[in-house]
């Protein structure tokens, strides 16, 4: 329900503009729906019918939201990268360089420092939380049979997925930065 009086959040009337406009054209939600579908699905879902198609709808149709939005986000990180550097950049955007933009916008270090994180709060947050403390165990670190998805499911969906289709908005976001 809609409660004009409350006012706990006040409407933001002046968005900073911080994109280029070309950035409504970038989209990758076509490879998002063909990875979700076909090869994410498939590594923590076994064959059979539970019956549960709307809220299995709705909670697709969430994580598919989720997972679109921090991909689309590399369009303010290639942002950022051309406004730190033009003067890197530009050569390769004019020359429309895919590789040399791949290159100078991956950081390895960065991205296995993502991936890392990435598996230990699904280890953290995703572990079904049980009341008798193991006592050789220890605090705090649930094995993975414990977790509700495998934690190396999820840094493998970063390694394989997400970042590379988070470049890929950037290289084609970069592309269309000098239009
Ligand atoms: O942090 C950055 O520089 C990004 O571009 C984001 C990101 C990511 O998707 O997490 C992508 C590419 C980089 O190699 C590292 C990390």
């Amino acid at each position: 329900m809609f409660h004009s009086s409350l006012k706990i959040f006040p409407r933001i009337s002046f968005l900073p503009k911080v994109l280029h406009p070309v950035a409504s054209l970038v989209s990758v939600n076509d490879a998002i729906w063909k990875m979700y579908f076909n090869e994410l699905l498939p590594l923590f879902t076994v064959d059979g019918d539970d019956g549960n198609y709307a809220e299995m709808a709705a909670l697709d149709f969430a994580c598919l939201q989720v997972i679109s939005r921090r991909i689309h986000i590399g369009k303010y990180v290639a942002e950022v990268k051309f406004i730190d550097a033009p003067q890197d950049y530009s050569p390769a955007i004019q020359a429309k360089d895919k590789d040399t933009l791949m290159n100078l916008l991956t950081f390895k270090a960065v991205e296995e420092k993502v991936k890392r994180r990435v598996e230990k709060k699904a280890r953290t947050f995703g572990q079904n939380v049980m009341l008798e403390d193991n006592a050789d165990k220890q605090e705090n670190v649930a094995e993975d049979s414990e977790c509700k998805v495998d934690p190396k499911v999820l840094s493998k969906l970063y390694d394989q997925w997400v970042m590379p289709l988070t470049k890929d908005v950037e290289v084609e976001y970069l592309l269309r930065r000098l239009d």
